[in-house]
């Protein structure tokens, strides 16, 4: 198949690469010749990191182009946009690639906007929906296919068979609420988390994310990792759509100029690498998990997705291996 993705950064180059190697020919659109050599080199260099695993980085490469003309889409199945996360340039993107092939699936890799608000941007929405793949692409297993309210039950169905053949798991999230799955589930640990920090400080919580809840990184260190200012702008954004994540020292903190890792300090210091856990307690676990197995039950009431489909969701976009179904029962949370 002919796959076209918009935006060569870290997502699309790596989307690409997904594509490429399951066996299809990819073109790497960007707006920028640098984005494509760097999406480029990001590709080499994680398919020179694969080939000890019997991928062969030649073959994978000679599947993908890389254009800064539009016009190419044309003639592709699939289209992937992955730019820049402002409703304006995704819409523009849309609205010029979907009147130049109007009978491709037209998948978008947002995190936060509506699918349904992308939709009135393509010439035909019914072909249109959200692809969202977890950074990087190639090593997460994860992809949440959500359905606009135009969405056909065709495209939908398709798109979870295609996101299969890559050997993904596609969550199929069935109504388009902000945040979708995954994510909403991790504005709410956040959330809970935040609001311990008038009895507890962030090592504290985090040892009990990391050492209870089974996650890979805490919570105010994964804060941090992904940058304040980024979630600063999604609680703000959160607030907007009527989403209660919300961190009240956040806003400070980035006034302050503390981003988290990129500018060394944020909730820990980072000048020396990854932060070490050090604390050895903190909260009680059920403070973290009983707004985020609320948010599980609302979802499946909500017909979003399944309870097992979250579970997986969770463990493979979370990192949280046993699950929050099976922590809640755990912990004697009733979900
Ligand atoms: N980075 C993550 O962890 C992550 C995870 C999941 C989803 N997302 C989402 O994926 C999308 C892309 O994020 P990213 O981190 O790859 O961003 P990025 O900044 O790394 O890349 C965006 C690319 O889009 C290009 N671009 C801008 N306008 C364009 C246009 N009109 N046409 C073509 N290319 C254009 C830019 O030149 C840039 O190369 C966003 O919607 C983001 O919310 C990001």
């Amino acid at each position: 198949m002919k796959i076209f993705i918009l935006g060569s950064g870290v997502m699309g180059s790596g989307i690409g690469q997904v594509f490429a190697m399951a066996g299809h020919e990819v073109t790497l659109y960007d707006v920028r010749e640098d984005a494509l050599k760097k999406g480029m080199e990001s590709i080499g260099w994680s398919l020179g990191k694969l080939a000890s695993k019997g991928v062969n980085p030649d073959e994978v490469m000679k599947r993908i182009s890389t254009t800064t003309n539009l016009q190419e889409a044309k003639g592709s199945s699939t289209i992937i946009e992955a730019v820049y996360e402002d409703l304006k340039v995704k819409g523009d993107a849309l609205r010029a690639v979907s009147a130049l092939e109007k009978d491709a699936v037209i998948g978008s890799n947002t995190s936060s906007l509506p699918i349904t608000e992308l939709s009135r941007y393509v010439v035909i929405p019914e072909r249109f929906l959200g692809t969202h793949f977890f950074n990087p692409p190639v090593l997460m297993k994860l992809v949440e296919v959500i359905k606009g309210d135009l969405t056909s039950e065709e495209t939908f169905n398709h798109t979870v068979s295609l996101m299969n053949s890559l050997g993904k798991y596609p969550l199929p999230v069935r109504k388009d609420v902000f945040g979708f799955v995954v994510n909403r589930i991790l504005f709410r640990l956040f959330t809970s988390a935040c609001s311990l920090l008038e009895r507890y400080s962030p090592q504290e919580v985090d040892y009990v994310a990391m050492r209870e809840l089974g996650m890979p990184m805490g919570l105010f260190m994964l804060l941090d990792y992904t940058g304040l200012d980024v979630n600063y702008y999604i609680t703000k954004e959160a607030e907007r759509r009527g989403f209660p994540f919300r961190c009240s020292v956040l806003e400070a903190m980035v006034k302050a100029g503390k981003l988290g890792r990129k500018s060394n300090l944020g909730f820990y210091d980072w000048s020396k690498g990854r932060p070490e856990i050090t604390a050895n307690a903190g909260p009680d676990p059920r403070e973290l998990l009983r707004d985020a197995l609320a948010e599980v039950k609302w979802l499946e009431d909500n017909g979003v997705a399944s309870r097992d489909e979250i579970e997986t969701g969770v463990k493979l976009g979370l990192g949280i291996r046993e699950g929050l179904v099976y922590l809640g029962r755990k912990f004697n949370i009733e979900v």
